[in-house]
């Protein structure tokens, strides 16, 4: 089960990589966690945005959980599920299937489309706590329409159960307000391009798409960060931000997925309607910014 000390430094919300005809490709799947894993990230979350999460059925979760637990083998790396929805109900169901299948924490993103009350939110996260697994709240308001306020993350975060926080917000105002207000357990980063910025502000590290193609560089940027050389960690984490932003250029996971097809660590870019494959302007940009096969970005 994880622990707020192990919820640090860089987890990848790993992809869903598919056959042409939209099964899942479970082979690509083990092959990407395991390289993954080798290059030493901190922590793998299976199912989240950035794995296609309203498409992948109970039957593919339970799937893609068993290979990713022979993909981390012996290694130190918690495996997360995504098992938040917009129904309460199927959330815990969900959350207690990921509990039989072995997860060390689930990842709960903020009820999306039905636009709940914050007491509401609140009684969501309760009820998911409640299964006994740790639970990593997901604020992501550009994606779930609605915004936690500070009071009611406080209170979130106060339930037994609840371990940390991944934070989309698109700004370290929460993280601040849960600083000043004495609040400690982690919070990862869940926008790219602002990781420094949050780990500036207290946050324990990220949850990035970006690590799929740069996870040794990130994990540079997160060391030298803790080991006290801020500026030789925003050295490296600056040449990073071209890709990063280009990650984001048409909806996540759609750039990451052309990309990993086209290095050849996924066998197809595939992703499931209603997402779409990128046009030709961003994949020239991509062939361009020097990350596919002999291109290693060096810092
Ligand atoms: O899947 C995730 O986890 C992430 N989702 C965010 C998004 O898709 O907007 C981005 C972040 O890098 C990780």
């Amino acid at each position: 089960m994880l622990t707020e000390q192990q919820l640090h430094g860089i987890y990848v919300p790993v992809v869903t990589p598919f056959l042409p005809g939209g099964e899942l490709d479970l082979e690509s799947f083990h092959k990407l966690s395991a390289s993954l894993v080798s290059q030493g990230i901190n922590g793998l979350v299976v199912n989240g945005t950035t794995g296609e999460s309203p498409t992948v059925t109970c039957e593919e979760l339970s799937l893609l959980s068993a290979a990713a637990k022979s993909a981390i083998g012996a290694a130190n790396v918690p495996l997360v599920l995504g098992t938040g929805t917009n129904d309460t109900r199927s959330s815990v169901q969900k959350t207690e299937l990921a509990g039989k299948l072995g997860a060390d924490a689930v990842l709960a993103v903020v009820p999306y489309y039905n636009k709940p009350s914050q007491q509401g939110i609140v009684a969501h996260f309760r009820k998911i706590a409640e299964v006994g697994l740790p639970v990593i709240a997901y604020e992501i308001p550009a994606r779930t329409g609605v915004r936690m306020e500070t009071d009611t993350v406080r209170t979130i975060l106060e339930i037994d159960g609840i371990t940390g926080l991944k934070d989309c917000s698109g700004s370290t105002e929460l993280i601040d307000a849960l600083q000043a207000s004495g609040h400690r357990k982690p919070v990862l980063c869940g926008d790219d391009t602002r990781l420094l910025e949050f780990m500036e502000a207290g946050a324990a590290g990220g949850m990035l798409v970006s690590a799929h193609v740069c996870a040794e560089d990130l994990l540079t940027v997160y060391r030298r960060f803790r080991s006290g050389r801020p500026e030789e960690a925003r050295t490296a984490f600056e040449k990073l931000i071209p890709l990063m932003n280009l990650m984001f250029e048409e909806p996540n996971p759609a750039p990451v997925k052309w990309l990993l097809a086209e290095a050849g660590q996924i066998a197809h870019g595939t992703l499931r309607l209603p997402m779409v494959e990128i046009g030709e302007e961003l994949r020239g940009k991509l062939r361009g910014i020097g990350v596919l096969p002999g291109d290693a970005l060096t810092l």
